[in-house]
């Protein structure tokens, strides 16, 4: 299957827009890790094992991996999500983006390397750039398009007109048009909004249609899950990764912190649910 086809089937079986953010900081682990060499790879699967089922997607962030030189636990970690929890796709976030000949290698990495059902991308360097992630078609090209950060406006929300459009729009708006007429040749695109832009997550919806959006920044980064699924949910109440990482991971640092990331992720599971209900 497809990542596409791969996250519709997933929001059915779980009923949830869920996407647990795997962010390793190993200061934050429980006392039970030190010492312990495989620390990185032991508290990520635990915290899949006991999310899994509150899960759409799980999300590991390359750059908590590759700084611990821990590279290898996050291939082991994909391939464990893979076969302990089939079904449920893996979003390498490694917000790629260069030139051709090195944006191939890119995907390279997040697909054969890692293998990764789908990978972020910048698409500050245009459309050729992305071309290598795009013709993967079974795999999913997640562009960011309005991030959750504070300085995310800076440049995302100036104003520019595009090639054959007059009328001046914010840039971010211009990459949600884009994606949705010009990238998503193979049907494989979803975008980056944060939850923190609640009224940006309204207008980006009413430009894409039903394409998936990747929503980071509830929970540590304060943005109102609920404003997210009344603002951004498709139709049919799913077309949403709502993305959690630190609320959920460091739920607690007692020798409990995977039942309590279990209960974060359902909590936030059910709130989301409870919106798109109401
Ligand atoms: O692409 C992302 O995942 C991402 C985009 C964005 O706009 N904002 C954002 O926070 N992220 C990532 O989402 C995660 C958010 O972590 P928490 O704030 O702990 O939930 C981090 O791994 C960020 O790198």
């Amino acid at each position: 299957m497809t990542f596409m086809q791969t996250l519709r089937q997933r929001w059915t079986d779980s009923g949830s827009l869920v996407c647990v953010g795997l962010d390793p900081e190993p200061a934050k682990f429980p006392a039970r890790f030190e010492g312990d060499a495989d620390a990185v790879f032991g508290f990520c699967r635990d915290i899949v094992d006991a999310t899994a089922e509150y899960a759409c997607a799980f999300k590991p962030q390359i750059a908590h991996f590759a700084a611990l030189g821990a590279e290898a636990a996050l291939e082991r970690l994909v391939a464990h999500i893979h076969s302990a929890h089939p079904g449920i796709p893996v979003i390498l976030d490694a917000k790629r983006g260069d030139i051709g000949s090195t944006a191939q290698r890119y995907a390279a990495e997040a697909f054969d390397r890692y293998g990764a059902d789908a990978v972020t991308a910048n698409p500050y360097l245009g459309g050729d750039s992305l071309q290598p992630f795009l013709e993967r078609a079974d795999r999913g090209v997640v562009i960011l398009c309005r991030t959750s950060n504070p300085g995310g406006a800076d440049l995302q929300d100036l104003e520019v007109a595009g090639p054959g459009s007059g009328t001046p729009r914010p840039l971010y708006q211009h990459v949600a048009a884009t994606a949705a007429r010009t990238w998503n040749g193979h049907g494989n695109v979803a975008l980056v909004v944060g939850a923190t832009w609640p009224e940006q997550l309204r207008e980006v919806r009413a430009i894409v249609g039903d394409m998936p959006l990747l929503v980071p920044g509830v929970g540590a980064q304060g943005g109102d899950a609920e404003a997210v699924v009344r603002n951004a949910r498709t139709a049919d109440g799913t077309g949403l990764m709502v993305s959690s990482s630190r609320a959920i991971l460091y739920a607690s640092a007692g020798d409990d912190y995977a039942d309590a990331a279990a209960r974060a992720a359902r909590a936030l599971r059910d709130s989301l649910d409870a919106a798109r209900r109401g």
